[in-house]
């Protein structure tokens, strides 16, 4: 490897922030396939049709969404939510992700007595189960603003502590929701603000729903201090991209069908973006890498965070997203680094979180031979 190449494994160790990682796209295969397996069993799914679905590759958008109605079947009770919460959140830690905001819809499911409640709960409860390395969660006292302060995250030179992970939590209005279910989803987050809420989420099937039926619980959110991030521009819809980007939210996701003024405004608003390289690919949202927005951005120095979108779903996590992009687009480790530190710039918590974890980077940086 020569002097400024980055390889997988350099990628690995260098400490990330993940801005877009969706709960339920998640999810390990082997924990899809076991769930699959269990409801085969009872008889509930045949478990050779949802074998090859779990296990495809390429996947268009609409598959993609026909897939999450097929997880949601097999994670949607409290249990399973606590365990893949878990392991999502031990996977990234384990590649050395050092903050996660981790976004999930909050489902009712009556049959189970499962609230939007109780549905977060169980969520919570599986940030709490997480054994392999601390988690600084608000919950948890263990964080930087929190009278124990913990050592700084993950310091490397004195020796070896455990990792640790800032986890926050992003509540997603699914685009198939009312306004008062948008509503409700807000309520619910104002009301677990001091547990590591930090902000809200617009996903969900492109195709579906209208902008303005979610407008009202969005800005309620932004009027009571929740930051606002929203998927931008996945399919082409001048009119809706538009109004999205002149509602000025904290950050977008995508922006894969932008047009020259749409452009305009993100750049002339600064609004970073979520840049999700394979999701992109995968679902051909955009044709190929080269032609991909990345570059443009980048070469602008327009604010931009590389994300996952969904580990589980595209077979990616986010060290191959940054290995992607530095064989992609000709980035060295110095490039990388700092692209890395820099998301830190567009986190939705605070401050004294921003500052331990740029600290945690100048700590790795000694030691990542840039
Ligand atoms: C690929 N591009 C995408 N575009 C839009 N929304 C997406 C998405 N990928 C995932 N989601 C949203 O995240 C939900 C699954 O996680 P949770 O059940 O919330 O944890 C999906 O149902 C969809 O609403
Ligand atoms: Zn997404």
């Amino acid at each position: 490897m020569s002097e400024g190449e980055t390889n997988m494994e350099w990628c690995v160790s260098m400490p990330k922030v993940e801005l877009h990682a969706h709960l339920n796209g998640s999810i390990r295969d082997s924990t899809l396939l076991e769930l699959a397996r269990g409801l085969g069993e009872k008889g509930v799914i045949v478990f050779s049709d949802v074998e090859h679905v779990i296990l495809k590759n390429d996947r268009s958008l609409r598959e993609v969404f026909k897939l999450f109605d097929l997880i949601h079947i097999l994670t949607t009770d409290h249990t399973t939510v606590t365990r893949i919460t878990k392991e999502v959140i031990e996977d990234f830690a384990s590649e050395n992700v050092v903050y996660l905001e981790l976004r999930t819809t909050p489902k009712k499911n009556d049959s189970i007595g499962m609230t939007k409640r109780s549905y977060l709960e169980a969520v919570m409860e599986g940030l709490r189960a997480v054994s392999t390395v601390d988690v600084a969660f608000p919950a948890h006292n263990v964080d930087a603003g929190s009278p124990t302060k913990s050592p700084p995250v993950n310091d490397m030179c004195n020796g070896p502590t455990r990792k640790k992970i800032y986890v926050r939590l992003l509540l997603s209005i699914d685009r198939r929701e009312s306004t008062a279910a948008a509503m409700e989803t807000v309520k619910l987050a104002l009301e677990m603000k001091d547990l590591g809420v930090v902000g809200i989420d617009l996903s969900g099937n492109p195709v579906v729903g209208e902008w303005n039926t979610f407008l009202p619980a969005l800005q309620f959110a932004r009027e009571h201090g929740l930051y606002i991030t929203l998927h931008c521009g996945e399919v082409p819809n001048p009119k809706e991209i538009q109004a999205m980007l002149d509602f000025i939210p904290r950050r977008i996701g995508h922006a894969c069908y932008f047009e020259e003024d749409d452009w305009k405004k993100l750049k002339s608003n600064n609004i970073p973006v979520e840049i999700c390289l394979t999701s992109n690919i995968v679902t051909a949202s955009v044709s190929s890498l080269d032609v991909h927005h990345f570059a443009n951005l980048y070469s602008g120095k327009h604010p931009l965070v590389l994300c996952t979108d969904d580990a589980g779903v595209f077979s990616t996590n986010l060290s191959s997203e940054y290995n992607l992009a530095a064989s992609a687009f000709g980035l060295g480790k110095r490039e990388l680094f700092l692209l890395a530190k820099n998301a830190i710039e567009f986190i939705f918590a605070s401050d004294g979180v921003k500052q331990d974890l740029r600290r945690t980077f100048d700590l790795a940086s000694n030691k990542m031979d840039l």
